[in-house]
């Protein structure tokens, strides 16, 4: 039997998209206006997971993996073919109403705010229709202003907003009803150095301090190094990994860059197990393989060898974790 008590329940989900066929040339095109064909897209085949309250997911795969649809039925908009999804005890596409008081979505690529009317309307809206009431939505409003630095945005129409801007206020928005669980598609999309540092923090702020739960897709590998303690990996459609990201380090990082900086010693060095990448009288670094040689058998070689001033130990970088990841699946 299925456990439906965590907060998030994700089990068996198949979602089919029908599509027409591309006709090309004018006959086909001409037959097409009598007979169209339709090919079948599965987006999801069989997903499965589960989160638990005050987790931060990183929901990932390359384009076209299935990431958006997920979120899709995960917020109620679209209905699977088959599977359950239970979420605090609500199945999103049959309880929407009372379902989307609980949750905030935002999606990086779609605004949920009137183009035409200053931002602080929109939020008025959104009150009114999520019916929060006066006091909880002024104390909500006031902290994202103050934390999202939104005060000189509210009287300005959506459409005259920066991109950067406009996220801030969208994910004001998504959380002026209090919800326990947020999902976000691509939430830094686009955004600059700053903006991705200010909106990572408050995602970071709002998990730690209202135990918000989040479930974040990103192609921004940085978004997930920063946010995401956990990372499901999905790829055309299937469900690939579920762990921590550091389960996905150990299981993936053999390779370690050592950088050891030394009193000058004109004489190179040779580490048995070691590449050199590069040396100088001063500082040399090395790769190893850390199946093949541990850290401290380099350190007690280095220190035998010269007199050991700082030494820097570098992981494999997400990126090219991802990258070997998607290789393994053969996603790229
Ligand atoms: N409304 C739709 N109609 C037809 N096909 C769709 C529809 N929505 C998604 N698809 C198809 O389903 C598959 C999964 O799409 P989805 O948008 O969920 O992927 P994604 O992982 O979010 O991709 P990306 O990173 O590019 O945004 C793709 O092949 C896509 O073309």
């Amino acid at each position: 039997m299925w456990r439906i008590f965590n907060l998030i329940t994700v089990r068996g989900l198949h979602k089919t998209f029908r599509v027409a066929k591309r006709s090309t040339g004018l006959g086909q095109a001409v037959k097409a206006l009598f007979h169209r064909e339709y090919k079948a897209i599965e987006a999801l085949k069989d997903i499965s997971f589960s989160i638990e309250p005050g987790e931060i997911v990183g929901y990932i795969g390359p384009n076209g993996a299935g990431k958006s649809t997920t979120i899709k039925v995960m917020s109620g908009i679209l209905v699977p073919d088959s599977g359950i999804c239970s979420i605090m005890g609500y199945t999103p596409w049959e309880q929407r109403v009372s379902y989307v008081k609980h949750i905030g979505v935002v999606f990086g690529q779609r605004s949920q705010l009137w183009w035409d009317v200053p931002v602080i309307d929109s939020f008025e809206l959104l009150r009114d229709i999520y019916k929060v009431p006066e006091t909880e939505y002024q104390s909500n409003l006031s902290l994202l202003t103050e934390t999202l630095d939104l005060q000189e945005l509210l009287g300005i129409p959506v459409r005259q907003l920066s991109l950067g801007q406009r996220m801030r206020c969208e994910i004001a928005a998504s959380l002026l009803h209090s919800p326990s669980v947020l999902f976000l598609d691509e939430p830094t999309i686009g955004l600059d150095a700053m903006s991705k540092i200010a909106v990572r923090r408050f995602i970071q702020t709002i998990n730690a301090e209202r135990g918000v739960t989040v479930i974040l897709t990103t192609h921004d590998m940085s978004d997930i190094e920063a946010l995401a303690s956990r990372i499901i990996l999905i790829g055309k459609g299937r469900l690939l990994h579920d762990g921590s990201l550091q389960g996905l380090r150990s299981q993936f990082s053999t390779r370690k860059v050592i950088t050891a900086d030394y009193r000058t010693c004109h004489r190179p060095l040779a580490i048995p197990g070691a590449a050199i990448l590069s040396w100088s009288p001063e500082r040399a670094q090395f790769s190893i393989n850390t199946g093949e040689i541990v850290v401290s058998e380099v350190l007690a070689a280095l220190s035998s060898q010269v007199e050991l001033l700082d030494v820097t130990i570098d992981g494999q970088p997400i990126e090219d974790l991802i990258i070997q990841l998607y290789k393994e699946h053969q996603l790229s």
